[in-house]
């Protein structure tokens, strides 16, 4: 693990290092997109690919090979701790989790189990091992945040308005704190597996969090998430939190413990990097469906975001949300070739090309 071949331009800008070239990967970088991941899903639902230690680090490679990311991450799904949590799910197409029974009431909550890793998902921890071995780049692992989780949980399914999650937040304080503290704690232990087996840095998904107003979220969810990041921080993996429509939270994020904070393309970067300071790197934030867009606009779109976030120290390019089904791999191939051929040197200040060859 960490040997000197790996491309670690990812890891320098999570830790505001200077670097070469701006590194590149992208949320949901494995998926339908991808031929070769629609031929192997003729024959496997998403879940027996995550049971299938090397099918799945199979699956995790392709976007390195295929697209030329500077990290990689790995195959799995938000939902998969929440079954072995005891809370039996379903991924349908193009629908999302939806859960056999919903949590509503406190004997749910209480019956919730703090699972260990090693013993409810030896397969993913197998996968990762398989994989720090063997990549060119690191691998990024993965969890979902605590309010994102809940949403699924207590809505049942997808959701529009999260109209339950917040009833309960809203009605039943002291319950929502045993739920939050309760993910937030088997979450912290799942990510401190997976950066055990070789994981180099984590993102939390709370991709719903910013349907909250920043009272609540302070209220209700910080907290957790502040105790969910301070329970890894002491194994040195960086740490990227980052939610849809999170413009209002960014600060927040970043005094919550976060190492990057990621951000949606509503948020120019450079307004993002005014509020956070200067102790964070960003991640962000090409709008994915730009990617419909011909070459020639596309290509404007990319050099807009990267001359925004590479006014400052601290940059990794992505999208501002995942990667549609549809999207065309040509498209993600040159959007990481233009990446890559930035002169990312203003943002680093004082170092030159020479010092950092
Ligand atoms: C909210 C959420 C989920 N899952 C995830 C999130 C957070 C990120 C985000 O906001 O997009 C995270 C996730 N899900 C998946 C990954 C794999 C790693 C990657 O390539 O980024 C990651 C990081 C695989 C997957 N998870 C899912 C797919 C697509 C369906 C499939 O291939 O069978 C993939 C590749 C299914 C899934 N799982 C979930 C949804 C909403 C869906 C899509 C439903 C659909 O459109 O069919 C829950």
């Amino acid at each position: 693990m960490g040997t000197s071949a790996v491309n670690d331009r990812f890891l320098r800008a999570c830790r505001r290092q200077p670097v070469d070239r701006v590194p590149v990967w992208f949320m949901r970088q494995a998926g339908r997109y991808d031929p070769e991941y629609r031929a192997i899903r003729q024959s496997y639902t998403l879940l027996d690919i995550c049971r299938e230690p090397e099918l799945c680090a199979r699956v995790t490679r392709m976007p390195v090979d295929q697209l030329g990311v500077d990290a990689a991450i790995l195959f799995s799904d938000i939902m998969v701790p929440i079954g072995a949590m005891g809370m039996p799910f379903s991924l349908q197409e193009n629908v999302g989790p939806v859960m056999e029974r919903p949590l509503r009431s406190e004997e749910d909550v209480e019956g919730l189990r703090l699972f260990h890793p090693e013993e409810a998902l030896p397969y993913v921890l197998e996968t990762i091992r398989h994989l720090a071995t063997t990549l060119p780049v690191p691998l990024i692992g993965f969890a979902g945040g605590p309010f994102t989780l809940a949403s699924y949980m207590v809505e049942g399914g997808p959701s529009r308005d999260y109209a339950r999650t917040k009833a309960m937040m809203l009605a039943r304080p002291d319950l929502w704190h045993r739920l939050m503290d309760k993910l937030a704690r088997a979450m912290a232990g799942y990510l401190r597996a997976q950066i055990q087996a070789g994981c180099a840095a984590v993102q939390i998904f709370d991709s719903w969090v910013g349907s909250l107003s920043v009272h609540t979220f302070r209220a209700h969810v910080k907290p957790h998430i502040q105790q969910l990041m301070a329970e890894i921080a002491d194994l040195g993996a960086p740490i990227i939190y980052f939610g849809v429509q999170t413009g209002e939270l960014l600060a927040d994020f970043a005094e919550a413990g976060a190492t990057v904070v990621g951000v949606d393309w509503r948020t120019p970067l450079d307004r993002a990097r005014k509020r956070v300071g200067a102790s964070v790197a960003l991640q962000g934030n090409l709008d994915p469906v730009s990617l419909f867009a011909p070459p020639e606009a596309l290509r404007r779109e990319v050099e807009t975001v990267l001359q925004l976030g590479c006014q400052s120290p601290g940059y990794i390019f992505n999208l501002g949300h995942g990667v549609k089904p549809t999207t065309d791999l040509a498209q993600l191939q040159r959007v990481v070739e233009w990446v890559h051929g930035f002169d990312p040197i203003p943002s680093v200040g004082s170092a030159t090309k020479e010092e950092l060859a």
